[in-house]
């Protein structure tokens, strides 16, 4: 890392640098208008306002719950509105949209087809509008000049039982824009090992699959997440941290699983401010996320959902540099971690880190250099 304060990395540059987005659920990312006029237009009567800008701000604050279970319970509503083609389109449209707009050029948009499902739309018909809606977006944002792939992950709820099904159609996607398979939802109760069935037909299958794990709840949860399930990446894993001592002589001592971790270059997809609102770390600048980095672990940043936390790829870089003194150097390493652990092709994440990344990159530093 470098430690040399660069007073450049302000939001605009980090908005330009080239960033890739691992981790971001779609029914967390809805712009709050759009959360109101779908209300409208589906008839769901349930938001708790239909002011946009308090709406944004209930997202925030119910959030801001301490605890991953009430954190989740504002979901009923983005899924809510979520309940057609129609819906599905135009959220996956504008999370494009939104992304390639703030300079995203690579994102992995998760989300649980069975939760769409409850209009009675089926799970085929649910993939295929979400699909719809990103090949939409991308057009949308290659026409503005801020070209964007977007790769979907399917998640399966762990408080319900079709794992199993969300990971066949996850195979049957794969060629459809599916990049790979995860389980979300509350983690206490719900170990990832209740899924072993699913996750060894996707291994089999040669399948790309992660897993939210230790987030609220601690290594056991990582542990199983790689070692029985065989995750390749780790949703959050930011309790990996329990697994490291730091002496009083500074020095750090990583346990077998955390050396495990590091050694084997298991992608940790760190959601900061998601994890300040779960209550999974106290603040930004007390966030593992300093550590992780300064360890070289394989740290990838990310949004976790952005309607929920109010924030951006670039507000989380933003935050991250005023905490911890990050500059382009660094963010170009954040981004090109990310690129190297997506559910990407070689040629094509190698072709995006050299004709994309890097450039992006040194274009900035240049520009940096020369004021
Ligand atoms: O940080 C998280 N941990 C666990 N589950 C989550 C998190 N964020 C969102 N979801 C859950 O994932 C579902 C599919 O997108 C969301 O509906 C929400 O219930
Ligand atoms: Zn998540």
């Amino acid at each position: 890392m470098s430690t040399s304060p660069n007073p450049t990395l302000d939001l605009e540059t980090i908005r330009r640098a080239p960033k890739v987005l691992l981790h971001d659920h779609l029914d967390g990312g809805l712009r709050p208008r759009t959360v109101v006029e779908l209300a409208e237009a589906t008839g769901y009567s349930a938001l708790p306002t239909t002011d946009v800008d308090d709406l944004g701000r209930w997202f925030r604050q119910a959030a801001d719950s301490g605890s991953l279970e009430s954190y989740l319970e504002t979901f009923a509503h983005t899924c809510g509105v979520m309940q057609t083609e129609d819906a599905l389109v135009r959220v996956a449209a504008e999370c494009a949209e939104d992304l390639a707009a703030d300079g995203v050029v690579y994102a992995e948009v998760r989300y649980a087809p069975e939760l769409f499902a409850d209009g009675g739309l089926s799970l085929e018909r649910v993939i295929e509008a979400v699909q719809a809606g990103f090949a939409e977006g991308e057009r949308r944002a290659a026409a503005a000049g801020t070209p964007i792939r977007v790769g979907t992950l399917l998640c399966a709820m762990r408080q319900h039982a079709r794992a199993q099904e969300i990971a066949e159609l996850a195979v049957r996607y794969r060629d459809g824009g599916v990049a790979g398979f995860d389980i979300a939802g509350p983690e206490a109760g719900y170990p990832p090992t209740r899924n072993l069935d699913a996750f060894e037909y996707l291994r089999t299958n040669n399948a790309h699959f992660t897993i939210h794990a230790g987030e609220a709840f601690g290594l056991a949860s990582i542990w199983e997440a790689i070692q029985h399930c065989g995750a390749e990446r780790l949703g959050h894993g930011v309790r990996i941290i329990d697994d490291i001592k730091v002496g009083a002589d500074g020095e750090a001592q990583l346990g077998r699983l955390a050396g495990y971790v590091r050694d084997r270059r298991i992608p940790l997809e760190l959601c900061p401010s998601s994890n300040v609102q779960t209550g999974a770390a106290p603040s930004i600048a007390e966030h593992p996320i300093g550590l992780l980095t300064k360890l070289r672990f394989r740290v990838t940043v990310n949004t976790d959902n952005r309607l929920m936390s109010g924030c951006t790829v670039s507000s989380e870089f933003a935050a991250l540099t005023e905490a911890f003194g990050y500059d382009l150097a660094d963010m170009q390493w954040f981004t090109i971690n990310a690129m190297k652990s997506a559910f990407l092709d070689f040629d094509r994440r190698l072709d995006l880190i050299n004709t994309v990344i890097k450039p992006g990159y040194a274009k900035l530093a240049s520009e940096a250099s020369t004021g």
